[in-house]
């Protein structure tokens, strides 16, 4: 099948900008306490590798689903480069998606009736950058390649998480956002998805968010922000 995407709208470099936000269900929350993002102005350049910090129930989740257009249920602004996410229109949301930036959500979002293998497929035939071989090679990589014709339903957590993160990998990004990539993973695991994220990342001359509970050495942070 010939697949035509579309060249990014961001040429070189693709900055975050964020500014002033508060999201509407947490804003009694947030009042009054001393926050690296909420209610501040931040930019964040492309190559930057930033750990957010993030006790439980400070907004973790909410802040990746704002970055990534999920939810515009906030005041303040969130650009990438000059898109504002809440003006986006559908099309340009979808390009940025596909094109900009990927993710690894906290709750992996597989589709639970179809395999290992159709899940990673699926995201890979979108933009035709990755060969089903490299595919193949990754799974092989994390130690899921005997999972290839599960159900993803089927798989265990630690398991849907390694085919979560493969999948986020499966497109050209100029940034990686993570949410809790390696709560279910132990440190062996964990070593592995760090070594193929790292390189892809590399490969990519992108930056990465991970935003996660507790302080950690997933990767070389150039900077800390607590939420
Ligand atoms: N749409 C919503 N309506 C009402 N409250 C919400 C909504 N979304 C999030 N919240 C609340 O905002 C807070 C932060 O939610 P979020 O999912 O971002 O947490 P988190 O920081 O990722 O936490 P955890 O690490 O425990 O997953 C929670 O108290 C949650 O109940």
């Amino acid at each position: 099948m010939l697949c035509i995407v579309k060249p990014s709208k961001f040429v070189g470099h693709m900055q975050l900008s964020l500014h002033q936000l508060v999201p509407l269900p947490l804003r009694e929350k947030i009042a009054g306490r001393s926050s690296g993002i909420w209610e501040g102005d931040l930019v964040l350049n492309e190559k930057d590798h930033v750990f957010i910090k993030a006790p439980s129930g400070t907004g973790k989740t909410t802040l990746i689903h704002m970055l990534y257009g999920m939810r515009d249920d906030y005041e303040g602004t969130v650009k990438w480069d000059n898109l504002e996410m809440k003006r986006g229109s559908a099309a340009e949301i979808s390009q940025l998606r596909t094109k900009d930036v990927s993710v690894i959500f906290q709750d992996m979002r597989l589709f639970p009736e179809l395999t290992a293998w159709e899940n990673l497929d699926i995201k890979r035939r979108l933009t035709n950058t990755i060969t089903a071989q490299q595919v193949t090679n990754w799974m092989d990589e994390l130690g899921v390649a005997d999972k290839r014709l599960s159900l993803a339903r089927k798989l265990s957590y630690g398991e849907q998480q390694r085919v979560a993160i493969i999948r986020a990998l499966l497109q050209p990004f100029k940034w990686l956002l993570m949410d809790e990539p390696f709560s279910h993973l132990d440190h062996v695991n964990i070593a592995k998805a760090t070594k193929l994220i790292s390189e892809v990342v590399k490969q990519n001359n992108a930056g990465m968010i991970l935003a996660d509970l507790d302080d950690n050495n997933f990767f070389p942070y150039t900077q800390t922000i607590v939420l």
